[in-house]
C-alpha cells in the first residue's frame, strides 16, 4: 500500500471567507476514502483542489508523488464532478468515444472500455440516444462511465450515486470495491451513510475542517454509537480534540 494522495495543510479562502482550514489527509492505494459532511462544508472544494481544478490558498497537494497541478496526472485520475460535464448534442456512445480519444486509447481498447463502462452503469441499450434525452440519473451514470473510461489509477467521485436507483447503486459499489481490491485509489464524497460504511477510512468535514477521521468502526466506537448516521449528527455538534480518532 502506497500513499497516492497527500494533502498537506490545505487552506482555501474565497475573498474573506475561509472554506478550508488546514486540512491534511493521506489516501493510500487499495483504499476507499470517504469525505462526509454537511452541505457547504467544503468537500467539493477539496476535491477540486486534488484534481487541480482549483488552487489552495495555502498548503500542498501531491498525487502519485507529483505536485498538483500537473497535466500528466490527468491520465491517472478519473474524476466525476457533481455537475455533469457531458456533451448534450452527442449520443452516450459519442461522449464515451470523445473522452476515450482524449485519453489516447487505441481503437481496440477504446471499444473494450466503452463496452465495459456502459455495461457497468446499465447504459448499453441507451448508447445511441442523444444525451439531451437522458434523464438526470442516466446523465450521472454516463458521467461515472466517463470517469472510468481510461482505467485510471485514481478515482475521485463527488457524490456519484445521487439519483441512481438502489439496485444499480449496489452493482456500482460492487465494482468500486473490486477496483479497490485491484489496488486503485478511490476518494468519494457522500451524504449516504450506508455508502460511508463501505469506506475503509472516513474524514468528517465541517466548516472546512476535519472534525474526526478513522475507519467507520473507529468513528462509531469513538462516539459510542452504532450507526454512522448518529455519528454524523453527533459529530456535527462537537469538535474532536485532536481531529483524530484512531
Ligand atoms: N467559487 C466560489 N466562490 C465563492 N465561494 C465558494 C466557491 N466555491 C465554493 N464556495 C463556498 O465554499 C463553501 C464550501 O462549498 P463546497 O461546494 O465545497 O461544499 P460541499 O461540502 O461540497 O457541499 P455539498 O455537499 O452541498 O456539495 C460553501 O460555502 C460555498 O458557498
Amino acid at each position: 500500500m502506497t500513499s497516492t494522495i497527500v494533502l498537506d495543510q490545505i487552506s482555501k479562502s474565497f475573498g474573506k471567507k475561509t472554506v478550508l482550514n488546514n486540512i491534511s489527509i493521506t489516501v493510500n492505494s487499495g483504499q476507499i476514502f470517504g469525505l462526509i459532511g454537511p452541505s457547504g462544508s467544503g468537500k467539493t472544494t477539496l476535491v477540486k483542489i486534488i484534481v487541480g481544478m482549483d488552487q489552495p490558498s495555502n498548503g500542498q497537494v501531491q498525487v502519485l508523488n507529483t505536485k498538483v497541478p500537473n497535466l500528466n496526472l490527468l491520465q491517472e485520475i478519473g474524476y466525476m464532478a457533481q455537475a455533469d460535464a457531458l456533451y448534450n448534442d452527442l449520443t452516450g456512445q459519442e461522449n464515451l468515444a470523445f473522452f476515450a480519444k482524449l485519453y489516447k486509447l487505441n481503437k481496440h481498447v477504446q471499444n473494450e472500455r466503452i463496452a465495459y463502462a456502459a455495461d457497468l452503469v446499465n447504459l448499453t441499450p441507451h448508447l445511441t440516444k442523444k444525451v439531451q434525452n437522458y434523464s438526470g440519473g442516466m446523465k450521472r451514470r454516463l458521467s461515472l462511465a466517463v470517469a472510468l473510461i481510461h482505467d485510471p489509477q485514481i478515482l475521485i467521485l463527488d457524490e456519484p450515486t445521487v439519483g441512481i436507483d438502489p439496485e444499480l447503486r449496489k452493482s456500482i459499489w460492487a465494482e468500486i470495491t473490486r477496483l479497490k481490491n485491484d489496488g486503485k485509489t478511490i476518494l468519494i464524497t457522500t451524504h449516504v451513510m450506508d455508502e460511508a460504511e463501505k469506506c475503509d477510512q472516513l474524514a468528517m468535514v465541517r466548516d472546512g475542517e476535519i472534525i474526526s477521521s478513522g475507519s467507520p468502526l473507529d468513528l462509531k466506537n469513538h462516539y459510542e454509537i452504532n450507526s454512522l448516521e448518529e455519528v454524523f449528527l453527533k459529530a456535527g455538534g462537537e469538535k474532536d480534540e485532536n481531529n483524530r480518532i484512531s
